[in-house]
């Protein structure tokens, strides 16, 4: 079966969780059975959308969030078009359009295009400044207006509304959930819980208005308040709707595909049409739509063995279960919650512990449970609920019972085939095989080994309970242990290095054998990084692994989201001259270039270009390469200073340039900004950079560590310093310390937070030996740069490898 499927051509629409879990399941089942095509309107690879509320509490970055990145889909073989809307099928001819005017034809096409947040049909709803809270751009929107703006409202109080304010109050907004009944959660929880939930966050900042239907939103071009439908109205200069979703059935119904409330689909994920399936929120399943992960990759694992020929159980629904992502606030909810006629409750509410908990049972089966306060059993209940366990003493007790009370480790309790990750179905038995048969020691590893962990998170304590249970004494050394540097091998990015230098390992491939790689030819996560730790320590022997590096590094250029390039010359310090800016002008012209932009490192991005058109744009500008898409130095910031500013204490412009030359095309564990300022007013923005250097009565100071991206960090004073050369000595062992002891793809912001600042300053400031080291090691690395751009006009067999290439990333400055 598998085989009479080969080369068949699956498109897939809609980019996000439920269609790449399909996808995922198809690729191990049978791997090569078909072609892949994936369209999705968003500009990102597939990203874990659940951790958005983690994004927007600053706690996670967007890059932390990423699931499969680019690499991923290279490496599988599909071809990926993001920010590119499908917006007709031919269900006769087999074909989809998208908004581009591509045109591809399928032999199987899945429909994953999800939900749309429900925007209250009221007036004024299409103000500025109110959003839904769905994706990345929305998470974004919420996070500047958090900078500009003060008091927010979020209408609805169920799990998005409460998980976005508890997010918004976080970024230190003053903050009002309107909740159209008088019980928030009411979907989940009943009279007693929700009231204790309002309660623990009432105490933590938030307030609320319950009992509250929004009539109008108030206010010119943007929202200043809402208006009630009692006559009560409430100021707000920001509103986030979180008041359910609707399902995106847009495309399939105008393609001619049954559709009620979602797409209709039977137990296979079949919609009406032939060889048309749908999976996810976006389809409807004997008429329910489902709006949590745990039973869309349930869907999914069903559709992925029907479409590779393996047999399966149909899927017959879920019995879904919640938990609310708010530190601090255990809630859990599952089945039936509320006291109805024909069931027996058993129920424990203790006010001064502030847990409540309540077990509902028919027939003497478990059917559904609240837990607030303590939701350590919630694994098992949710197991206990979705088998229909008859209640025993001992769950009574485990639940309830004195046993509750007492903490310690519950994984030896549970049982083999119990569920203990819930959105992705993996058992205790799948956690615990899988540590003693790889050696698995964090739970990073499990995470990657059995997916345990990878979408809500809220399993990871049993996960780290099983692995403590499974290890024993080993799990304290374990636990000190970092995290191993990608799935194909245990070792950390420590011992990596550590082995290199001891076994004077010099190419990757010499790494991957000698250190047992699992996956010989390595992955997207540790080829980058080898080639990386094999330059910084063997500057002079290490040959550059070009196939290792990322797409844009290799195409030196910014690929764009309609394939074309951005070309960023550098431009010392953001310093310039009238012939340069003639040349960029008239080479923009010649190549039709799209738009050239100012980029926020203070220098010229040619957008648009044709990727045929790039080496001769480099011959034509005769200028080195502005590395906007590496992972190295990108730009010095600098201000006017001594030279014009009356306020100027120091030449920041003299500085910056020197420090840009110097360290220019250098190769960084992560990207790497500095800035120079002359005086404290700090015009060009030291805080936020990895180096931040301010001219103050004479002196430098040097801060680090300052990040002005989504996981923002002010920078720390390092130290201060007279004289020029002391400077650049610094300069040069902070950047090197950095290199040598950083984790590839890691900012020094968190790498900081990591070693902390007072080792840093050990190290390149008081240490002066230490430092001298550093400085002279920064010297040898310097010393084999090569200038990127001549490098492949001068070339051939590199230009014509290099130009074969197609692949779509994202921009940065
Ligand atoms: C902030 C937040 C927190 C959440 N927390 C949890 C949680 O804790 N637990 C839980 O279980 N669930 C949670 N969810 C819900 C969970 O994220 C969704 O159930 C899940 O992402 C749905 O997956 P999907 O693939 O069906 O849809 P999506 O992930 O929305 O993916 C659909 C994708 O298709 C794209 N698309 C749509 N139309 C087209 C088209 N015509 N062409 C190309 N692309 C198209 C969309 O842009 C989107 O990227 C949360 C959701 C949010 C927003
Ligand atoms: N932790 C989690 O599991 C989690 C977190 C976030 C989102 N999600 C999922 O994302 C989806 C969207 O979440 P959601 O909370 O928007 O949907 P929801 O349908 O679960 O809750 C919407 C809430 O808004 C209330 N509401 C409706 N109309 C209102 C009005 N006019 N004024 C005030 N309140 C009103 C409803 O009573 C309800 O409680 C859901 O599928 C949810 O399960 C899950
Ligand atoms: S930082 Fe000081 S020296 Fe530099 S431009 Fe601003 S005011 Fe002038
Ligand atoms: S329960 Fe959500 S990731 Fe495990």
């Amino acid at each position: 079966m598998v085989e009479a499927q080969e080369h068949r051509h699956l498109v897939l629409i809609g980019n996000g969780m439920a269609g790449i879990n399909t996808v995922e399941q198809i690729l191990k089942l049978a791997p090569g059975a078909y072609r892949i095509t994936v369209f999705g309107s968003e500009p990102y690879p597939n990203y874990n959308r659940i951790q958005l509320s983690y994004v927007l509490e600053k706690s996670k970055a967007v890059e932390d969030i990423i699931l499969n990145d680019r690499e991923w889909y290279l490496e599988n073989g599909i071809e990926l078009y993001t920010g590119t809307t499908v917006t007709h099928i031919d269900t006769e001819q087999k074909t989809v359009k998208a908004d581009n005017g591509m045109e591809v034809p399928y032999d199987t096409l899945i429909i994953a295009t999800g939900s749309n947040p429900f925007i209250l049909p009221v007036p004024g709803a299409d103000k500025e400044g109110i959003v839904g809270f769905r994706d990345i751009a929305d998470c974004e929107n919420m996070l500047r207006a958090a900078d500009q703006y003060k008091k927010a409202a979020v209408i609805g109080g169920g799990l998005l509304g409460l998980e976005a304010a508890k997010g918004l109050l976080k970024l230190g907004m003053d903050v009002t959930v309107v909740h159209l009944f008088e019980e928030i959660m009411e979907r989940q929880l009943d009279h007693t819980a929700s009231l204790m939930l309002q309660a623990e966050l009432e105490s933590q900042g938030l307030k609320f208005a319950t009992g509250k239907q929004t009539e109008e939103f108030l206010g010119d071009k943007r929202v200043s308040g809402i208006r009630f439908s009692d006559g009560t109205t409430l100021d707000a200069e920001f509103v986030v709707m979180a008041v359910g979703i609707r399902p995106n059935i847009a495309l399939a119904k105008e393609s001619g595909i049954a559709v009620n409330k979602g797409i209709l689909v039977n137990d296979y994920m079949r919609t009406s049409v032939p060889d048309v399936y749908a999976v996810g929120e976006c389809n409807e399943h004997r008429g329910i739509t489902y709006g949590l992960v745990a039973p869309l990759f349930e869907q999914g694992a069903v559709l992925a063995k029907h479409l590779c020929g393996v047999d399966t159980k149909p899927y017959e629904g879920s019995v879904v279960s919640t938990q609310l992502k708010i530190s601090g606030v255990d809630v859990f909810s599952a089945g039936e919650f509320m006291d109805a006629e024909g069931l027996s409750i058993v129920r424990m509410h203790d006010d001064w512990r502030r847990i409540y908990k309540k077990v509902l049972l028919r027939g003497g089966r478990i059917v559904g449970g609240v837990l607030i306060g303590d939701g350590k059993e919630s694994s098992r209940l949710q197991q206990w609920i979705r088998t229909g366990t008859v209640m025993t003493e001992a769950i009574h007790d485990a639940i309830v019972g004195q046993a509750s009370v007492e903490t310690g480790n519950t994984a030896a309790e549970l049982a083999d085939e119990e569920i203990v990750c819930g959105c992705n179905g993996v058992t205790k038995k799948h956690i615990v095989d899988a540590i003693n048969e790889k050696g698995l020691t964090t739970v990073e590893e499990i995470k990657v080994a059995t997916s345990a962990s990878r979408s809500c998170g809220g399993c990871r304590p049993v996960v780290e309970q099983i692995l403590q249970y499974v290890l024993g004494d080993k799990y304290d050394s374990a636990a000190a242990k970092q995290e191993a540097i990608c799935s194909c091998t245990t070792l950390s990015k420590d011992e990596v290095v550590t082995a290199i230098k001891e076994k004077g390992l010099i190419t990757s491939k010499e790494v991957r054998y000698a250190l047992e790689w699992d996956n010989p030819e390595g992955c997207s996560k540790c080829r980058p990084a080898l080639n990386y730790y094999l330059g910084m320590i063997w500057p002079t022997e290490h040959v550059d692994e070009k196939d290792s590096r990322f797409v844009n590094e290799r195409m030196h250029a910014n690929i764009q989201k309609d394939g074309t390039f951005g070309v960023v010359p550098r431009m010392y310090g953001g310093v310039t001259t009238p012939e340069d800016l003639r040349l960029i002008a008239d080479i923009a012209v010649k190549y039709n270039v799209k738009l050239v932009k100012v980029t926020g490192g203070q220098r010229l991005d040619l957008l648009g270009v044709k990727k045929e058109d790039l080496p001769k744009i480099w011959k034509d500008l005769g200028m080195p390469s502005g590395y906007a898409y590496a992972k190295a130095l990108r730009t010095v910031k600098t201000c006017v200073g001594s030279q014009f500013c009356r306020f100027g204490t120091k030449d920041s412009m003299g500085m910056g340039i020197l420090l840009e030359k110097k360290f220019e095309r250098l190769d960084m564990p992560a990207k790497f900004k500095l800035a120079v300022n002359g005086c404290p007013r700090n015009c060009a923005e030291s805080s936020t950079k990895d180096i931040g250097i301010v001219g103050n009565e004479g002196a430098w100071e040097i801060y680090v560590g300052g990040n002005g991206g989504i996981k923002a960090r002010l920078a720390e004073l390092l130290c201060k310093v007279r004289t020029d050369e002391e400077l650049l000595e610094i300069v040069s062992a902070f950047m090197q310390y950095y290199r040598e002891t950083g984790k590839y793809l890691e900012r020094t912001s968190d790498w900081i937070e990591r070693v902390g600042l007072e080792s840093v300053t050990e190290a390149v400031v008081h240490d002066r030996d230490n430092r001298r080291a550093l400085a002279e090691r920064m010297e040898v690395a310097l010393a084999q740069v090569k200038e990127p751009w001549s490098e492949i006009l001068n070339n051939s067999n590199l230009r014509e490898r290099m130009f074969d290439e197609i692949t779509v990333s994202t921009n940065q400055d």
